[in-house]
């Protein structure tokens, strides 16, 4: 049995490796000239963790880069809005990962074999009978894989009348700093705006900025460096050391939800199926949760059959959380100093277990 896989980043890299230790043949077609991930961290959860304990490799990510669940969020000023029990979130759903997304990349090409890859091939169009149109000629395969992020051509190719993606509001950037003393991974909220730092194993942070996309005339980072000098510490310190050329900046888009992820041979899975907002750092871990998935669900049957068996298994996860993610975003992006104000005198009041009980349908999941 043959799989294509379009798209080669974490979503699709995990299925070639998932699909290939069940025996099957693979194909994965990259339109990048190389299989990598432009610079800045990624936090595993722990249901991405187990995702790829079942490839055997959650311990290798555990041990590259243990970090500590988030710590809770904070005001502008550095007042805690939200302080979570870390001991408590790590005995219930066990540990997170801090890693670089290009290692992560790296430990997944290790479990597919090199001449199943192939970069520099885009693939123009693809057919529910498994047939993929692509810069090196046309491939046919028992099953295609779409696993090709949020401007998906499968998914265009498949639901030409389905809504593209939308722009959520406000842009992110990503940034790597060099060694900085950072305690726990934190977030930060303010009218709008939102900052989160975490610490990676080697000593450097990791920060996420969340907020519209400045109208200024200077750099990136002197924009982000002037919208930040008042933040708690170590915020302005972490983008004064920063440096421009280690800044990634993108729009935000979400993907309308589609009533079904599978078509013929073709599943479609991460960002290209669900797209959603960053806001629970969610969106690799499902990709890499779709991944094991859809391979255990094909194994050993009818692909028709097994991709429905997928799509029943992962449409009402992945949207659920898409919402959460979003419910999450709209009260860290208010914009209103009334809203805002309310939001921080009402948030320390609540019991902390709300906060860990919203989390807990993320995190609690086996295959
Ligand atoms: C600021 C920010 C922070 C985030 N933090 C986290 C986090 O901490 N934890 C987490 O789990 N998630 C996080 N996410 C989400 C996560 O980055 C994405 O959900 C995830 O990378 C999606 O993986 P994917 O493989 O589905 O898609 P992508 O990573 O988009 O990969 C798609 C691949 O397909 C290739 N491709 C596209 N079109 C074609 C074509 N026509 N032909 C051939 N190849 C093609 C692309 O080149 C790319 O390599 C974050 C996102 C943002 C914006």
């Amino acid at each position: 049995m043959k799989a294509i896989i379009v798209g080669g980043g974490i979503g699709g890299l995990t299925a070639a490796a998932a699909l290939h230790q069940r025996g099957w043949e693979i194909e994965v077609l990259e339109r990048a000239p190389e299989f990598t991930e432009v610079g800045a961290g990624l936090a595993v959860q722990p249901n991405g963790l187990r995702a790829l304990d079942t490839l055997g490799l959650g311990d290798l990510l555990r041990s590259k880069g243990p970090a500590d669940p988030p710590a809770g969020i904070r005001r502008r000023n550095g007042h805690w809005l939200v302080r979570n029990d870390l001991d408590y979130l790590k005995r219930r759903f066990g540990q997170w990962a801090t890693v670089h997304r290009a290692d992560l990349i790296d430990l997944l090409r290790t479990a597919v074999p090199s001449a199943a890859l192939r970069p520099g091939i885009e693939v123009h169009h693809v057919r529910p009978d498994g047939t993929v149109i692509h810069s090196g000629g046309a491939s046919t395969a028992d099953l295609v894989v779409g696993a090709d992020g949020v401007h998906s051509i499968t998914r265009r190719s498949l639901w030409p009348h389905a809504r593209g993606p939308r722009y959520v509001g406000y842009t992110t950037w990503r940034l790597l700093t060099p060694p900085q003393p950072v305690e726990a991974s934190t977030e930060t909220w303010g009218a709008g705006e939102r900052f989160g730092h975490m610490p990676m194993p080697d000593g450097r942070a990791y920060c996420y900025i969340m907020a519209n996309a400045p109208q200024g005339s200077h750099g990136v980072l002197d924009d982000l460096r002037e919208r930040f000098a008042r933040w708690h510490d170590p915020i302005p310190a972490l983008l004064h050391a920063a440096r421009e050329d280690h800044v990634i900046q993108r729009d935000t888009y979400e993907l309308p939800d589609l009533s079904t992820y599978v078509a013929g041979r073709v599943a479609l899975l991460g960002d290209a199926a669900h797209a959603m907002t960053p806001n629970l750092g969610q969106g690799a871990c499902q990709a890499i949760e779709d991944a094991v998935t859809l391979a255990a669900a094909v194994d050993g049957r009818d692909v028709r059959a097994g991709l429905e068996a997928y799509d029943r298994d992962r449409r009402p996860r992945t949207q659920m959380i898409v919402r959460l993610s979003r419910q999450v975003g709209a009260a860290a992006h208010w914009t209103s100093s009334a809203l805002t104000a309310v939001r921080d005198a009402a948030l320390p009041l609540l019991p902390r277990s709300v906060f860990e009980r919203s989390l807990a349908p993320s995190y609690d999941w086996t295959l």
